[in-house]
């Protein structure tokens, strides 16, 4: 059994991007080998954890901005399990999982953020529990990584509450057990907070993510090899999401693994310099293709995208969410603009930068 150091804690958890993903080889696991390239973004989910002297957990999620104005951004009924918008074109029969509602988080087991505490209780041996209020920001079923970056802010939290947070090595056996993308979040520099201050005695995640290396990782294996990728500076994001959730499951399910895969080494390398346009010629997602046979409604977003200036459209993980990479925060403001009037209300319209990289990788 272990004691805490505090008694609550705020942390804030980024989502992510994939610049690249490959698929090398199906594997007799279920999963895939893949070659992905990831960026974690200033677009961030919010984690109070609060010890109490029961054990168990209680777990409280909330949508910011409200979940009526995300409704009315998607075009879909707040209340409503039907959140597909009418133009969304997608087979029900290929895709269940779209008619459950996009904002309906789950609050129980279900919910990444109970299974990582639930984990870290076991793993810390703790006889205590916790109180969780979960302020989500990151669109579900996006691709952006939302679950798994607050579990692993979640196993982060409860780790420096028990005064055990320089376990990263352990931590990351946790967080590669309850997902194949929790492992990189553990790692990386500090978010900006978006409420401007951090409320005394609440450490955010600079404090607590440990040594703090790129905001970008090469992902093998399964997504849990990772390497840190330098990067120049910031890139300027804007990310479209459709009202539409996909399983990431069924993505894979439906995608091929090719004959020659193809290397995420060029990207790698352009990222040093910051060319936006070598980066976006060797960008590229190899799930696309199943995920556009999944919901057609991406083919119209993604020549949208492109329409309106932005560089490497494609989608992010197994989607349903797209970005593209614009040169300046000031042109991804505009792209974003033109982008709502043409898609607004059926999908949200964001903009994002990419984390500020550590010091040393600066240009
Ligand atoms: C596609 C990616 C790209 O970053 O992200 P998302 O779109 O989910 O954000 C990841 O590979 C998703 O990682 P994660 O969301 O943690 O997936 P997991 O829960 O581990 O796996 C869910 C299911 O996806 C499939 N899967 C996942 C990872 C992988 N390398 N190969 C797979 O085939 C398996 O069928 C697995 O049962
Ligand atoms: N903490 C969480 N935040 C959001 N969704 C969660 C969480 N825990 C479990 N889920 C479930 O997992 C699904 C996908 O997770 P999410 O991270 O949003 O998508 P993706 O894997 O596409 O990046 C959601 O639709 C939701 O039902």
């Amino acid at each position: 059994m272990s004691k805490t150091n505090a008694s609550q804690i705020r942390m804030l958890c980024p989502a992510k991007l994939n610049l690249f993903l490959e698929l090398c080889k199906r594997r007799d696991d279920g999963y895939h080998d893949i070659d992905t390239v990831m960026v974690a973004i200033d677009l961030v989910d919010e984690l109070q954890i609060r010890v109490r002297q029961q054990p168990g957990i209680s777990l409280q999620v909330d949508w910011s901005p409200s979940r009526r104005e995300l409704a009315k951004q998607l075009g879909v009924e707040p209340s409503s399990k039907a959140a597909l918008g009418p133009d969304a074109h997608v087979d029900p029969s290929l895709a269940p999982e779209s008619a459950a509602s996009l904002l309906d988080i789950p609050c129980d087991e279900r919910n990444l953020v109970w299974r990582a505490a639930e984990a870290a209780v076991k793993h810390f041996d703790l006889d205590f529990g916790f109180e969780i209020t979960l302020g989500k920001r990151i669109p579900a079923g996006a691709g952006m990584g939302g679950a798994s970056s607050n579990a692993a802010m979640t196993l982060l939290a409860i780790a420096t509450l028990v005064g055990r947070r320089g376990d990263l090595d352990s931590l990351h056996g946790l967080a590669a057990e309850i997902g194949s993308d929790v492992p990189f979040f553990l790692r990386l520099p500090p978010a900006p907070d978006p409420a401007g201050t951090v409320p005394a005695g609440t450490p955010n995640v600079s404090e607590n993510s440990g040594a703090s290396i790129s905001p970008v990782a090469w992902a093998t294996g399964r997504g849990e090899v990772l390497q840190p990728v330098p990067i120049g500076g910031r890139l300027n994001f804007v990310i479209v999401y459709p009202a539409i959730a996909l399983s990431t499951a069924r993505v894979y399910q439906g995608a091929t693994v090719p004959d020659s895969p193809i290397s995420s080494a060029p990207l790698r390398n352009s990222l040093k310099t910051l060319a936006i346009s070598e980066i976006g010629q060797f960008m590229g997602n190899r799930l696309t293709d199943p995920a556009r046979k999944i919901a057609s409604r991406i083919d119209e977003i993604h020549e949208s995208m492109w329409q309106s200036g932005l560089k490497g459209v494609q989608l992010t993980g197994s989607g349903s969410a797209s970005f593209g990479i614009a040169d300046t925060p000031k042109s991804a403001g505009l792209a974003a603009e033109t982008l709502r009037q043409q898609l607004c209300p059926g999908a949200r319209v964001m903009t994002a930068c990419s984390l500020p990289p550590p010091a040393k990788t600066q240009t």
